[in-house]
């Protein structure tokens, strides 16, 4: 009915068809706009819309579910799980029931209820061990031993306790949730998200909410939980596609990634932008026509003064350079002409009849470049010597690992990137097309030369094209679109992703241990209000850039401001599994504690020679639901071939997937087999870490296969 509704609605706005003036256009755009989130979100609930009932002593009977409805008359049918009266439905417990006698979980399919399951709050003297952690235990059991899909599902229907103080802690301010293996802390964090955006509406939809994931993989592993709780505006991102107009997945061998994302490279970028604004030994002579003009140091430096006084970024401080020195060779012309002082309009006239001349601006373009952050920083790998200008405060041999030809862009190059851009500032669009015109011409121009072998001001001129190639930063079709100035409806995400300086109402970081110095600048730049939920596991460090300790990651930030609540109970991997994992986190440091799992598999970890695994495979996949192999990179192609796994893009529609630990960090699947567990150690400084994550990837069953000897904390598994 209400889907109905809404529908009928979205189409009436859209008949009123795209004639009109801008107001009435970007009018009809945003009421399309809300209709159609609104369906989405009705569409996308369908699952499982009533999941819960709550008998009150005092307000009578209320439903739960994922979104609130009322009838005609203003009545309430449906609770949103957010809404505060919700709240006693994932609190309350029969110590504190906050008013409920009694709370029913209700198990669907379709439309049709197949299983209740209830918690009597009320009964005196009922013994609440073993209720006091879990809530719902059958439902919750029921739903922790599902098949998984290869996607994650929203888990509103049985939101544990401590979970829940997470979900609805208080917006402002920067939130850590640490928690080890498969304490729910992805799955709360976008529970979360869901959560503030319907508690604090406007704010949020306005500034709107970054998710930022470690991989896309990972990404499209979530990415239904939202819509399927009503919420579709939400920006979903890596580090590496933080910057816009770049996607960067590749990674970086350990050791680079390492330099790359140290706090040094700050400075190492300041320098870099500084080294292109630096005066030469000589002085430039400018033969114009039959004069002959000179730029010596005296005036160099002087425009370089006047540009650094401005306080502008490299960009935007080009015309105070550019001025200064213009005017500077001005009055050389006029002294050179034989005219005495001159006022001002006369030298306004020379200044501009000099800014057009092509030796001018060529020697201009040298002195003082415009420069695209991407540009900068290929210049800054692509050279030795701006490497030893540059980067002066890192060893010679950290400086030598920063060196390469190749344009690709990695995930560590992105903060690099944002950094630069900081710098910079924006070039104007025009500029950006008036120096992209001339540099074509000034191209032009210089083949020409080039019979007369001036190879220099070729090789210049193709500079200048490169630096200014309006491909860097925006396709000719987005140009002429923004020119005809007819934007599609686009949503607060999609303005967002396109506007690197855009400030998020709250930003949630996943795997946030993994995240390089570089990258908190990167990401605190897009939340200048702090208003911020940090969830990760310390423990599961694996990025030779990442974090040791959360205070190490924020103190630079929010120093003795930020809060944490800690997640003590594994929901996905089964006590046999974790008794494993267990001893390899005791390997990194005796003091660390694994979660507590809730539930028993009956199935005990094994290990069996390599040449097994095909049979094994098999074997696992005989129970149906997913299997995963995971194992170090350098063997994943081998070990996809020898069974027939998929890698890549579709591992998360495979039965058989094969994957490196980076790649299944934050996934889970029901078996998991570990190929070469000592490889996985040895293959990066943080491998007992890789190792640890890739144990806790089970959802039932896992064994390990190898030829290398096992290391000393799996010693002792049965034979599979
Ligand atoms: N309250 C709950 N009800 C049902 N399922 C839950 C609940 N909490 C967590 N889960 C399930 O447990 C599994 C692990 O959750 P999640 O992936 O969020 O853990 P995590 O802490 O992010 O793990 P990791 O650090 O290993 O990536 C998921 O399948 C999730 O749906």
């Amino acid at each position: 009915m209400l889907r109905e509704r809404t529908q009928k609605q979205l189409k009436e706005v859209l008949a009123a068809g795209a004639v009109g003036t801008q107001q009435n256009r970007s009018e009809r755009d945003s009421f399309a706009g809300m209709y159609a989130a609104r369906l989405a979100r009705l569409w996308a609930v369908e699952r499982g819309l009533v999941f819960g009932r709550l008998d009150h002593t005092e307000e009578g009977r209320l439903y739960i579910g994922k979104l609130g409805l009322s009838d005609d008359e203003q009545d309430r049918l449906l609770i949103d799980w957010r809404a505060p009266v919700a709240q006693p439905f994932y609190r309350a417990t029969p110590t504190a029931p906050m008013g409920v006698t009694r709370r029913r979980h209700l198990q669907t399919r379709g439309r049709e209820v197949i299983g209740v399951d209830d918690d009597l709050l009320d009964l005196d003297g009922l013994s609440d061990d073993d209720r006091a952690t879990l809530n719902g235990e059958a439902a919750l059991l029921a739903a922790l031993d599902e098949k998984r899909t290869g996607r994650m599902r929203d888990i509103v229907a049985t939101i544990q306790s401590e979970q829940d103080r997470v979900i609805r802690a208080d917006l402002n301010g920067v939130l850590v949730v640490q928690g080890g293996p498969g304490t729910g802390k992805t799955v709360v964090a976008l529970h979360r998200a869901a959560y503030l955006l319907y508690t604090h509406r406007e704010r949020l939809e306005r500034r709107g909410v970054l998710i930022l994931g470690p991989g896309l993989t990972f990404l499209r592993y979530i990415e239904q939980v939202l819509p399927s709780l009503g919420e579709t505006d939400v920006m979903l991102s890596t580090v590496g596609e933080l910057y816009p107009g770049v996607s960067a997945t590749r990674r970086d061998r350990p050791e680079v990634a390492a330099i790359k994302g140290d706090v040094r490279m700050v400075e190492v970028i300041a320098r870099a932008v500084r080294d292109r604004q630096r005066v030469p030994r000589q002085p430039i002579e400018l033969p114009l026509g039959r004069q002959r003009l000179t730029i010596d140091r005296s005036m160099m430096e002087n425009a370089k003064n006047k540009a650094a006084r401005s306080r502008r970024s490299h960009n935007q401080a080009r015309s105070v350079f550019v001025r200064s020195l213009l005017n500077a060779l001005a009055r050389q012309l006029a002294k050179k002409l034989g005219k005495g002082l001159i006022d001002d309009d006369e030298l306004a006239d020379l200044r501009e009849e000099l800014r057009t001349e092509p030796v001018v601006k060529s020697a201009l373009n040298r002195l003082w470049p415009y420069l695209t952050p991407q540009r900068l920083l290929i210049g800054l790998y692509g050279s030795p010597e701006r490497l030893d200008y540059a980067a002066g405060n890192l060893s010679r041999e950290e400086r030598a690992l920063l060196l390469r030809t190749s344009t690709e862009w990695t995930e560590a190059d992105v903060p690099l990137l944002d950094e630069a851009a900081e710098l910079l500032g924006d070039i104007d669009e025009q500029v950006l097309r008036a120096t992209a015109m001339q540099a074509e011409e000034e191209l032009a121009a210089a083949r020409a030369a080039e019979e007369r072998e001036k190879e220099s001001e070729l090789a210049y001129a193709r500079e200048v094209l490169e630096l200014t190639g309006l491909s860097d930063i925006m396709d000719a079709e987005r140009l002429a679109e923004r020119q005809r100035g007819d934007q599609p409806y686009l949503t607060t995400a999609e303005r967002a992703a396109a506007d690197r300086t855009w400030a998020f109402g709250h930003v949630i970081v996943d795997e946030a241990q993994e995240l390089s110095p570089m990258a908190w600048r990167a990401v605190m730049r897009r939340c200048p209000t702090r208003s911020m939920t940090i969830v990760g596991d310390i423990a599961q460090t694996g990025s030779s850039a990442g974090a040791r300790s959360w205070g190490q990651a924020l103190d630079p930030y929010v120093a003795g401001r930020w809060r944490e609540e800690t997640l003590t109970i594994n929901y996905r991997t089964p006590v046999e599994l974790m008794e494993l994992a267990q001893r390899v986190l005791a390997s990194i440091d005796p003091a660390l504690q694994a979660p507590t799992s809730v539930r028993e598999s009956g199935a005990v970890p094994w290990a069996a020679p390599l040449d097994r695994l095909p049979e094994l495979v098999l074997r696992e996949t005989e129970h149906g639901g997913r299997v995963a192999v995971l194992g170090p990179d350098v063997l994943l192609d081998k070990l996809a071939d020898q069974i027939g796994g998929v890698t890549g893009r579709g591992v998360l529609e495979a039965s058989v997937a094969v994957l490196g630990v980076a790649e299944a960090k934050g996934l889970e699947f029901d078996s998991v087999i570990v190929a070469e567990p000592a490889m996985i150690l040895e293959q990066s400084p943080r491998g007992a870490s890789d190792l640890y994550v890739a144990l806790t990837r089970a959802t039932q069953r896992l064994g390990v296969v190898h030829d290398m000897e096992l290391p000393e904390s799996l010693g002792g598994l049965a034979g599979s």
